[in-house]
């Protein structure tokens, strides 16, 4: 049988924002649908579904195991970047971590010229994905697709950090995505019994029988095909190498993530013009903001030994959290601290047999690095230089995270667990010293955003309706487009990206009611 090579909107990347978008789009019936994914499935894999094997998942065959440059702010340091490369993409293989943000993050969006992406616009579309475990709230939804369990905090290394937290000042909260996002406490987890509740399986397994869907797995998106300066289809490659065109009557989204998205724009011609040049690819439209501001949450672990093993929690084994700011006077928290279940070993320093690590992690970086291809050749790895520590509040905050992981470890919170620490080994560094560990230990918090901003301004990649500036028919849809990292962890934000790209999409008569027809 002849293969289709014309649909209605062709979806690129299923991960956190790409599966909302193909399966809201489906649910509207507006057409037939292509999506296209460059892993393959995540169907049957227990690896996959089990909550407690993610870091099993990095530098395997789900991940695209990408590097980035080696890092001038981190003493020359490579860093490996795991994403997911199978159906859900990261969402596949994160942490399962759900928090949405502050207000403040996606009101900032909105004065900075993304129109309708403040919070009172984003609030509503973060409830109606969420099927919250205990119920519907003021700030739960329940009747979306995608599960989302909190974790109890009857363990007592997450006890220990919670109350080492609050002798030094700092508030216990009991829901980071309620009233408030500052203190500590145990975070949501987008888990539904006892299975990750990935995006592939809460959004897109529930419609794969679809005859409006057209599923593509082991497929990449090569480039746009662009006739006139519109946008009217992609060029696949699969597996054996092969390739063919497919057309879009509508529109094509790119939700391929933040590292391929601007590499797709780069190999359609889109993008800064002396970098197309140098690479030897035809400009279609001069983008200069393709690929550029590129930024990632970061931490710095801090280790800990314990005589014995203590007792797990299960789960992700990384439940218990700290949002709190490094100056009294800022408007929102800055510093994400998370209690590691697990040993993170550390260059230079010895490996307890037991014991636990607190990452201490800075939410605000100011950063800026960029992606860009190496050459035009799909196979070449593409550049990435995320630019960690290269800005002075970077590294001041990431001190200040480390304090305060001392500072709670010096309340004599985790003496019942007898636990020392371990890396680095002395609290009472100095702020050269504590400068130099930072940096030598500093590694990804799996957060990176940016690199095809969304904005008003001409640099911008997108504009507030995530139309690719300088093309028709073509938008991006995930966390690439986000101008500035939220202050958590980016999962939730991504799938309110999938979100709200559905409703542009769609427009308004047929936005999409919070109650869904399927569950996972
Ligand atoms: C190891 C790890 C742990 C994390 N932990 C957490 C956490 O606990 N909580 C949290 O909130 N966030 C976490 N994150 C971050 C969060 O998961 C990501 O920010 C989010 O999933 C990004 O969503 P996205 O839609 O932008 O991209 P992705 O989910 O990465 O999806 C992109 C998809 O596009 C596909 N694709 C790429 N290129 C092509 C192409 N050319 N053709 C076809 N398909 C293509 C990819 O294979 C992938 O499926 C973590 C991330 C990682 C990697």
């Amino acid at each position: 049988m002849k293969e289709r090579d014309e649909f209605d909107y062709i979806v690129v990347g299923t991960g956190s924002a790409g599966s909302v978008i193909a399966r809201r789009l489906v649910d509207a019936g507006v057409g037939d649908i292509l999506v296209v994914e460059a892993g393959g499935s995540d169907r049957g894999v227990e690896s996959l579904s089990d909550p407690g094997s993610w870091r099993t998942l990095w530098g395997g065959p789900y991940d695209w195991n990408y590097k980035t440059t080696p890092q001038r702010g981190l003493q020359g340091r490579e860093l490996s970047l795991p994403r997911g490369k199978v159906l859900g993409g990261s969402s596949s293989v994160n942490g399962m971590i759900y928090v949405r943000g502050h207000r403040r993050d996606y009101d900032a969006w909105e004065f900075d010229g993304c129109y309708g992406w403040g919070w009172d616009s984003v609030f509503p579309l973060f409830l109606r994905s969420e099927r919250h475990l205990l119920g519907e709230t003021p700030w739960h939804g329940a009747a979306g697709p995608l599960s989302v369990t909190p974790v109890s905090r009857d363990n007592p290394v997450s006890q220990a950090f919670i109350e080492g937290a609050k002798a030094i000042g700092i508030p216990e909260n009991f829901d980071f995505n309620g009233e408030t996002m500052e203190g500590a406490g145990t975070v949501d987890l987008t888990v539904g019994s006892g299975r990750r509740a990935s995006t592939s399986r809460a959004f897109l397994w529930p419609v794969l029988d679809s005859p409006r869907l057209t599923l593509l797995t082991g497929t990449r998106v090569e480039s746009l095909v662009l006739e006139g300066g519109r946008c009217v289809g992609v060029r696949l490659v699969d597996e054996s190498g092969g390739s063919r065109t497919v057309r879009a009557r509508r529109e094509v989204v790119l939700s391929a993530g933040v590292v391929e998205s601007p590499a797709i724009l780069l190999r359609s011609g889109i993008g800064p013009e002396r970098e197309l040049t140098r690479l030897g690819i035809d400009v279609e439209a001069d983008s200069p903001g393709v690929g550029e501001n590129l930024h990632d949450h970061a931490l710095a672990p801090v280790l800990f030994g314990s005589p014995e093993p203590l007792p797990s929690p299960g789960g992700n084994m990384m439940d218990t959290v700290l949002f709190w700011r490094s100056h009294e006077q800022m408007a929102v928290p800055d510093l994400q601290p998370i209690l590691l279940h697990f040993i993170k070993p550390v260059d230079g320093y010895p490996v307890p047999e037991f014991g636990f690590t607190i990452g201490a992690g800075i939410m605000r970086p100011k950063s800026r690095g960029r992606i860009t291809l190496r050459s035009a050749d799909l196979s070449d790895p593409p550049v990435i230089d995320p630019a960690y520590l290269t800005q002075r509040y970077d590294v001041e905050a990431m001190m200040s995270a480390v304090e305060i992981a001392l500072a709670i470890a010096g309340t004599g919170a985790f003496e019942p667990l007898k636990a020392s620490l371990v890396a680095p080994a002395e609290p009472g560094l100095s702020r050269a010293e504590l400068e130099r560990y930072v940096r030598q230990t500093c590694i990804t918090y799996h957060h990176q955003v940016g690199t095809c901003r969304m904005g008003s301004d001409d640099a911008s990649v997108v504009d507030p309706e995530l139309r690719v500036r300088g093309v028709e028919g073509v938008r991006v849809a995930d966390a690439s487009i986000m101008p500035a990292v939220p202050s958590v962890n980016t999962h939730a934000p991504a799938v309110m990206v999938g979100e709200k790209a559905a409703d542009l999409l769609l427009g308004d008569k047929l936005r999409i009611s919070a109650t869904s027809e399927y569950t996972a």
